[in-house]
């Protein structure tokens, strides 16, 4: 079996003298969505942060793709393969939809794509998103905001996608399109997920995995296939 597309061993992080993650260890095959789950506080947000680089860690190592990352800048890890989209999106307010977009093609600096356009296959997914490219991402709908920040990460052509909760707010339509948007992008563009969701009905039609967190650690992972969200629903329960 080929080596795992990202794996963190033993990995701790702390707001000052406050540990929220202890000995976090997770591996993620090529191709595999793996949902992140657990209750409010857990810490699953600082894992997140934590694999972007967005939050420095203070102990453990994160190989991705091969090579040892822990310490890299975010910015590196961008260019590595590591796309995000974080929770409320943050979306720059005053650019326009296709602004937005762009600023996601920075990640493929260094990887020889230099005059990168936007691809189409992200106004495939979301074609919204085409129909409202001229306007600032300030006006759009949470919605429209959510689809605008995953095809952000989108154009940036990671290997690895992280999202926080996706679906936090969103209207159920646009829900089914960010569903069958990571179903395509593992099913035809081999894209690893890993993804946060309180939402488990919603993550368990299409991700392969789970592993539910605890007081900063994984207490519990599984296969989705073999478990049901009935089965789980206590960890996220408060
Ligand atoms: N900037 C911060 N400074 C200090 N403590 C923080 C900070 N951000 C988060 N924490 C604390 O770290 C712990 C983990 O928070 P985190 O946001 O990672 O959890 P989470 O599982 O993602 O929760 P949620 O679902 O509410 O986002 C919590 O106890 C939280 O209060």
């Amino acid at each position: 079996m080929s080596a795992p597309l990202i794996e963190i061993t033993a990995l701790s992080s702390a707001y000052g003298q406050s540990q929220v993650l202890w000995d976090v260890d997770l591996a993620l095959e090529r191709g595999q969505v793996m949902a992140l789950i657990g209750r409010n506080g857990v810490g699953k947000t600082t894992l997140l942060h934590a694999i972007m680089g967005t939050r420095p860690s203070a102990g453990g190592t994160i190989r991705f793709d091969g090579q040892e990352i822990t310490k890299l800048p975010p910015h590196k890890r961008s260019r590595a393969g590591i796309g995000f989209v974080p929770q409320g999106r943050h979306v720059f307010p005053q650019l326009t939809v296709m602004e937005n977009l762009e600023t996601g093609l920075s990640a493929l600096a260094g990887r020889g794509k230099g005059a990168a356009k936007v691809p189409q296959h992200i106004f495939d997914l979301f074609p919204k998103l085409y129909d409202i490219r001229a306007r600032a991402a300030g006006f759009l709908s949470g919605g429209e905001q959510q689809q605008l920040a995953i095809g952000r990460a989108l154009a940036g052509e990671p290997s690895l996608l992280l999202l926080d909760e996706p679906t936090e707010g969103i209207q159920p339509n646009v829900v089914q399109q960010i569903e069958a948007a990571l179903v395509h992008v593992r099913d035809e563009l081999g894209m690893t997920v890993l993804v946060v969701e309180q939402y488990l009905d919603f993550v368990w039609r299409f991700a392969d995995r789970y592993c539910a967190m605890q007081n900063g650690r994984i207490i519990r992972h599984g296969s989705i296939a073999e478990e049901s969200a009935k089965d789980v629903a206590h960890l996220v329960q408060i």
